[in-house]
This record gives structure tokens, C-alpha cells and sequence, in this order.
């Protein structure tokens, strides 16, 4: 008869799907137990997903049946399904108030810059915050949060968000090893979203940002369809050739049904650290146009400013930095505007995401 032992080393080798670690690393094996001619293992996970469970199972099948022949029996133990009603659609994370959407047209444009400095600038007025770097194909966050270095916490079945700068950190980038996720496409993207939205403990929170990868893809819509995203935020810069996958970004919001707080123009003119003095680079203000177009708009111009990227490279951001400085303002000038508009999105009845459920045939 097959030995507990062996199979709790063929356990060790079943990949829990998305992340790098096994079943048994996680804690999810409950009991493996051996009666006469059959073999029962038992798991407790932290998904709802069909997908995963029938993964799972077929591995777990799969690896033993290379040991012996005795039948196996594999139970999952999965959570309740969140609860979901036919007026506000689904909602995964329901001790979130808010969830704020931070997109880009394209890469490079300031995308994770303006969502760390947003992110500290609403914890600076007091509000408990939590940071989604959900950036699977270019995760910056830990580094701009000076968190690179730190290994998330497993709490059994569930992952701890980092803390930094008085913020509730995760990101995709801490999950996966590095240059993994580059790799991901459609499906396991998806899948993805859907399990760290699923297995992060964020606790009670006032608001969520979520740095979403460039473009308009499979990330963007899978978190439409857990969480009603309170609100979306598109960060641009003023050159005449960013406008059309600003336009992508912008149309997406609308047909994800997500209500748009406004623009960010970053890269909006140059503060020389010398002098202080303002100097129009790229052009200004051509964010204007369109954001009169979508009846949005613009939350503030960011300058070029060589802060700013050492405040990211660093992992001190310049409104963690310098607080009283120029930019840092318009950080919580923007915040400010962002909050107000939440709050009028929740006044106005909040958001329902049911009309983008995925449709089952
Ligand atoms: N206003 C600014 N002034 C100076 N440097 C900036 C500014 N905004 C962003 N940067 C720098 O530009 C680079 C790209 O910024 P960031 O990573 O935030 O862009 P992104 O849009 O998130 O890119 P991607 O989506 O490709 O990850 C970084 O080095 C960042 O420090």
C-alpha cells in the first residue's frame, strides 16, 4: 500500500493555478487519508472558481496514478459563493466602499506614478486606502512603494497586503516570479484578476485603486465583473499622438459601464528644480477636447519633474517626500476631486456591473 509520505510529496508538486507555490505550501491540504483500497484527499481553497477546482483535481489524479493504481477520491472545500443581487450585480469585495479604476491608453505614460501618489495623497486625508498594482505584464508598484524587497504574508488560505506609506500594498508582482507573467494571456489573465481579488485580505477599506495594465484588455473587463468600479481614471500626456489610445481608454470605461471621474495630464509642461519656473514641453491643456467629449473632466496637470521619478525609483514618492511642494498639491487636489466624485457616484445610487456579467450559454 502507498505510503502517506509519498503522497504528500506528490502533493507538494500540484501548483496552486495562477501563483508559483504548491497546495501544500498554501495550507490547503486538509487530510489525505488512506482506507483499504482507496485513496481520499480533502483541500479547502480559497476560490469559487470551477476552473481551478477542476484543475486541481486532474493534477492531483494525475501525480498520484504515477504511484499507484488505488482510485482516488478528491474532495475541494471551496467558499460560499459572494453574495450577489439582481439590483447591484457582483461584488466580490463587499467591505470596499470604493473602487477606483486608474487606466492609460498606452504604456509609459505615468499610469503607476499617478496612482501611488493618488493612492498616498487619499491616505494623507484620512481615508483607509488599498493599492491593486494589477499590472500583470509590467507590475511596478512594490518598487515605487519601496516594498520590492518584501515577501507578502500567507495567512492559510488568504494573502496579507503589504503595508506602506499607510497604505494596504498588493501587487501581482509579488506573486509571481519575475518575468512569469509576461507570458499570461487571455484566460489566465482573467483568472488571475479573479484570484487576487478573491484571496487578498484587504479588511475594511474607503477606497480601492486598481493599477490596471495598458491598454484595454481582459484585466480591465474581468474586474468590471467581480467589483462595481465606482469610478475610472484615465492618465494621459499631452502629445497630439496620445489621443487616439486615450480615446480606447476613455470608450472602454463607457462600455464597462464604468462612470468616469476625468484625466490626469502628467507630463504637463516642465518645473525647473532650479528655478521653479514652468516650462510647456509636450504642449499643455490638449487633454481639454476630450475630456469636454465624454462630458468628464480634467483632474490636473502633473509636471515633468525629476522628483517624481526619483520619488519612484526610490520608493519614497514626492508626496511622501516633499508633501508641500507644487506637484504634491496637485496630487491632493486631484484626490480631493476623485473623493468628491465617488462621493457623488454612491449618492446617485452607486454602480451596477449586471449588464456585463459574462453570459452563460
Ligand atoms: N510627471 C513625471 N515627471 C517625471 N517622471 C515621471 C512622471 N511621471 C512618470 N514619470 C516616470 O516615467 C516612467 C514611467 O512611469 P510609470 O511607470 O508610472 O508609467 P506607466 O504608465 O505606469 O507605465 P507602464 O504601464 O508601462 O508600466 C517612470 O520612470 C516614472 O518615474
Amino acid at each position: 500500500m502507498i505510503k502517506q509520505e509519498i503522497i504528500e510529496d506528490l502533493l507538494k508538486q500540484v501548483i496552486y493555478p495562477g501563483f508559483t507555490k504548491s497546495i501544500v505550501h498554501f495550507d490547503f491540504v486538509r487530510e489525505i487519508k488512506i482506507i483499504e483500497k482507496e485513496i481520499s484527499i480533502t483541500l479547502s481553497i480559497p476560490s469559487t472558481s470551477i476552473e481551478i477546482e477542476t484543475q486541481l483535481r486532474d493534477e492531483i489524479t494525475t501525480r498520484i496514478k504515477t504511484k499507484t493504481d488505488m482510485p482516488v477520491i478528491v474532495k475541494i472545500l471551496k467558499p460560499k459563493m459572494p453574495k450577489e443581487t439582481s439590483s447591484n450585480g457582483k461584488n466580490v469585495l463587499p467591505n470596499i466602499q470604493n473602487f477606483v479604476m486608474v487606466s492609460s491608453g498606452k504604456g509609459g505614460v505615468g499610469k503607476s506614478t499617478t496612482t501611488v501618489n493618488l493612492a498616498i495623497a487619499l491616505a494623507q486625508q484620512g481615508k483607509r486606502v488599498g493599492l491593486l498594482d494589477a499590472d500583470i505584464y509590467g507590475p511596478n508598484i512594490p518598487r515605487m512603494m519601496g516594498i520590492a524587497d518584501i515577501q507578502p504574508v500567507f495567512l492559510g488560505k488568504t494573502i496579507k497586503p503589504i503595508p506602506a506609506h499607510n497604505i494596504k500594498v498588493m501587487s501581482i508582482g509579488s506573486l509571481v516570479e519575475r518575468g512569469a507573467s509576461l507570458i499570461w494571456k487571455g484566460a489566465m489573465v482573467t483568472q488571475a484578476i479573479e484570484q487576487m481579488l478573491e484571496d487578498i485580505e484587504w479588511g475594511e477599506l474607503d477606497v480601492l485603486l486598481f493599477d490596471m495594465p495598458p491598454g484595454t484588455g481582459d484585466a480591465q473587463l474581468a474586474l468590471a465583473q467581480n467589483l462595481p468600479v465606482t469610478a475610472g481614471v484615465c492618465v494621459t500626456t499631452p502629445q497630439k499622438v496620445a489621443l487616439d489610445d486615450t480615446i480606447r481608454s476613455m470608450d472602454m470605461f463607457k462600455n464597462l459601464h464604468i462612470p468616469i471621474a476625468g484625466l490626469v495630464e502628467n507630463m504637463s509642461g516642465f518645473i525647473c528644480p532650479s528655478t521653479s519656473e514652468e516650462f510647456d514641453i509636450f504642449g499643455k491643456g490638449t487633454t481639454q477636447p476630450l475630456a469636454d467629449a465624454y462630458e468628464t473632466t480634467v483632474l490636473g496637470e502633473i509636471p515633468i519633474e525629476p522628483a517624481i521619478r526619483e520619488g519612484g525609483d526610490s520608493g519614497q514618492p514626492i508626496t511622501i517626500i516633499a508633501p508641500n511642494c507644487e506637484t504634491s498639491k496637485r496630487y491632493q487636489n486631484i484626490s480631493t476631486k476623485l473623493w468628491n466624485y465617488l462621493l457623488k457616484v454612491n449618492e446617485d445610487g452607486g454602480v451596477n456591473n449586471e449588464e456585463i456579467q459574462p453570459t452563460i450559454f
